[in-house]
């Protein structure tokens, strides 16, 4: 252990000692916690199933930094080299088109098979995966529609596509000894404003019935239902819209996946955890970065952030939340923005460790709110970042900064050589 970290951890533990925070105990609770990393700032969100379709679906990814990933070889150095640079043992996040097999194979016909090779690098590395059906970047979705389609073959294509994803996220579950939440995300939307925005409901109502009609062991596979106000080309209606999916999502049991950027852009979902968490069994959050619209950059440690690692921590709620992070960026080196992100999200729920939250709802209580504000902003300066350093240097991490130079080499020795 470097003597220069351990010292600063000494006398920042005393410090948080005076306060009744253990902070041994802290990073022994915070290394519990699994943040599941998207697969798809990786590769754009291109996939390998039909890696020349064009993206669509309402979202987009800028810039042209080079050293995407092209095959699931590359995908899984490139999550390895991340992983080696983040503290704990975590998941990853999969898109059904991030198959990994020699077959040719529609998204209605997936099989287990088809994830061998990611469930045995999983076994390997010790992680989780998690699953989402791919409903966009495809023909059968060029018209923005697909669970809530009109045409009924369609809609039974996308709904036989949720239903192998299920049966692929259960595979994960049982295989890993960890149970793979699967998460169902549709673009469906009209640019423009619709006459008719209950039917388009009704249909994603009945198809979401028979997608989740099959009953899956939950210690295997948990559904969540994603919601969107709005995206490019589905700016004046998304059908699975947030109401629409609190109520689906409250009266069939599934976990309902907040995304922060699914919202108007002053709207925050910290504040929405306290109110969900009353009412379901889990919630599921995308952890992203909306600037000005859904536009997906990486994770900094804003507001937002440490609102949300607040909200997790004061209330509880880190046993029943699945963390997962959301965001996609082009224009930096793909494995410092899953480096920086994943740490980020780390980092800010350790910080919401260390704050005397006791105390601060004490005097939140008894009306005490100057003292309220005032210890909180002190705070502010504690020195979380010495834990924070002892904890990486302990599991084995860079520590501070030191992660970029390994980046530089990988991407020297590693990104730049894939042309
Ligand atoms: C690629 C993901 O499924 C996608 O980002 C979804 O979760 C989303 O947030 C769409 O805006
Ligand atoms: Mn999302």
């Amino acid at each position: 252990m470097d003597p220069i970290v351990k010292q600063a951890y000494e006398a920042a533990k005393a410090l948080y000692a005076q306060h009744g925070i253990d902070t041994d105990d802290v990073l022994r609770k915070l290394e519990t916690i699994k943040v599941s990393m998207h697969c798809w700032q990786g590769d754009d969100v291109k996939g390998f199933l039909n890696a020349d379709q064009e993206l669509t679906g309402g979202i987009s990814v800028t810039g042209q930094y080079p050293g995407a990933a092209r095959t699931p070889e590359e995908l899984r150095s490139d999550l390895e080299k991340a992983f080696a640079l983040i503290p704990g043992k975590h998941k990853v996040n999969l898109h059904a088109i991030y198959t990994d097999t020699d077959e040719k194979v529609e998204l209605d016909q997936l099989e287990p098979r088809h994830y061998e090779r990611w469930v045995t690098w999983a076994k390997e590395q010790g992680l989780g995966l998690d699953f989402n059906p791919t409903c966009f970047s495809h023909e059968k979705s060029s018209d923005g529609f697909t669970l809530s389609h009109p045409d009924e073959d369609i809609r039974q294509f996308w709904i036989d596509h949720c239903k192998a994803s299920r049966r692929i996220g259960a595979y994960f579950g049982e295989q890993l000894g960890q149970t793979c939440v699967t998460n169902v995300w549709v673009p469906d939307g009209f640019k423009d404003n619709p006459v008719d925005r209950m039917t388009p409901r009704k249909r994603l109502k009945a198809s979401l019935d028979e997608v989740f009609a099959e009953p899956l062991d939950p210690s295997y596979n948990l559904d969540a239902v994603e919601s969107k106000l709005f995206g490019l080309g589905s700016e004046a209606y998304v059908v699975g819209s947030h109401e629409f999916y609190m109520g689906y999502g409250l009266q069939n049991n599934k976990l309902i996946c907040l995304d922060a950027g699914h919202f108007h852009p002053t709207e925050v979902i910290s504040n929405k955890l306290s109110s969900l968490a009353l009412f379901t069994s889990g919630i599921l959050l995308h952890v992203s970065r909306p600037m000005r619209w859904d536009s997906d950059h990486v994770v900094i440690m804003d507001d937002e952030l440490i609102e949300i690692g607040r909200e997790l921590v004061r209330h509880d709620l880190l046993g029943t939340t699945h963390i997962g992070l959301d965001f996609f960026d082009a224009s930096i080196n793909r494995v410092a923005a899953w480096v920086v992100g994943t740490r980020n999200t780390i980092k800010a729920l350790l910080r919401a460790m260390l704050e005397p939250v006791e105390t601060l709802k004490k005097l939140e209580l008894e009306g005490d709110y100057t003292s309220r504000l005032a210890l909180t902003e002190e705070f502010k300066s504690y020195p979380f970042g010495a834990i924070w350093d002892y904890y990486c240097e302990a599991q084995g991490v860079p520590v501070r900064e030191q992660w970029i130079a390994e980046v530089k080499e990988y991407e020297q020795n590693v990104l730049l050589q894939r042309g």
